[in-house]
């Protein structure tokens, strides 16, 4: 499996208690580990007991019916046997009632205040300046150049949607070329400090041009997201919330500026950063900038609406192995009708 130990970009988030903690980057990669380790158990699992929890409801549903799935979460936290019988579902399948009552035990490790705003900070001291800086850094120097050279029209301001945002004081919003940045975040613990607790494939539609954003920042949210098919989803939503100018006719384009981990696209089996383009391509965008640094990469995306070609997203629907190696990772992105 994929190890996402470390988030990077983002400077200090605002005046909040917890915010003036710091955590030992060893300390904040355990975190940020074992909460991916959680997600990726829970899906384990899931998908063993051919179950679906789109709505979220499945918490409440197997809480008050089955036994198991409530012994589980009645675990006490950090149990030993609990947790090595974990590390084996990855391995090999377990018998029914152990996999719900490991269902449950994840479930309520996951659902942990505790647990979640620890994995927040640990984001944000991940993106503190020291341990690598604001990703939002690169883009601001794009849009810039793309404004310089006029490819781009400064004379208005654009608005963004932040994906995934753990601080309002990133460059994204400082900037001012952004103006407004809503910020959005599934696990926010700091709705005071201007950013939305909300899932982005929950986000209501617009309905008319002007709620709609001139870009939106993913960055390092798509290799948060579960399952692949799960992160084709959120790359097709996208285009819903974005401008439809077109780049040649008014010098306004609409842009997604999208942060991964480097492995995401250097080391896996089933995804290179070809194919991220050749995937962007067929559902309407131009890659015109990308960039590697030593763990992540970036990458901007122009909307092209003549670009999107529903034949070609058909080679996206299948996994297809790219290469091979035994230190590969199984990062994939998979588009769905
Ligand atoms: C590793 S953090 C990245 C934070 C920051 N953008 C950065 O570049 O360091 C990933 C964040 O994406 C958020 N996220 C994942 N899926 C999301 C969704 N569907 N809607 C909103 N936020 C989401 C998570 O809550 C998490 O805080």
């Amino acid at each position: 499996m994929l190890r996402r130990g470390k988030s990077i970009t983002g400077a200090r988030i605002g005046p909040n208690k917890t915010n003036h903690k710091t955590i030992k980057p060893s300390k904040t990669r355990k975190i940020i580990r074992r909460y991916h380790f959680l997600n990726q158990s829970k899906q384990k699992l899931l998908k063993l007991l051919k179950l679906e929890d789109t709505n979220n409801l499945l918490f409440d549903t197997l809480r008050t019916g089955n036994a198991d799935f409530q012994q589980g979460c009645d675990v006490k936290r950090g149990d030993e046997v609990i947790e090595k019988q974990l590390v084996k579902v990855h391995q090999h399948s377990a018998e029914q009632s152990l996999l719900y009552r490991m269902l449950g035990y994840v479930y309520t490790e996951l659902a942990d205040e505790k647990g979640l705003s620890n994995y927040q900070m640990a984001s944000r001291m991940g993106q503190d300046v020291k341990r690598g800086g604001d990703s939002s850094k690169i883009l601001i120097q794009w849009m810039k150049e793309l404004m310089n050279s006029h490819e781009q029209d400064s004379s208005h301001a654009m608005n963004a949607l932040e994906i995934g945002s753990l601080s309002k004081d990133n460059k994204i919003s400082t900037s001012g070329i952004f103006n407004p940045v809503v910020r959005i975040d599934l696990n926010n613990s700091n709705d005071n400090e201007g950013i939305i607790r909300q899932d982005f494939m929950e986000r209501p539609i617009p309905r008319i041009e002007e709620d709609k954003f001139d870009l939106i920042s993913c960055s390092l949210v798509l290799n948060f997201v579960p399952t692949p098919v799960e992160r084709g989803q959120m790359c097709h939503r996208f285009q819903l919330f974005l401008k439809n100018d077109v780049i040649s006719s008014n010098k306004r384009g609409s842009y997604v500026f999208i942060v991964l981990p480097l492995p995401c696209l250097s080391n896996s089996r089933y995804m290179s950063e070809s194919r991220f383009h050749d995937m962007m391509k067929s559902l309407g965008y131009e890659n015109i900038r990308y960039q590697e640094a030593k763990k992540v990469c970036y990458a901007l995306y122009r909307r092209d609406q003549r670009m999107e070609n529903i034949e070609s997203q058909t080679r996206f629907m299948k996994k297809k192995q790219c290469r091979d190696g035994s230190k590969m990772n199984n990062f994939n992105i998979l588009l769905s009708k």
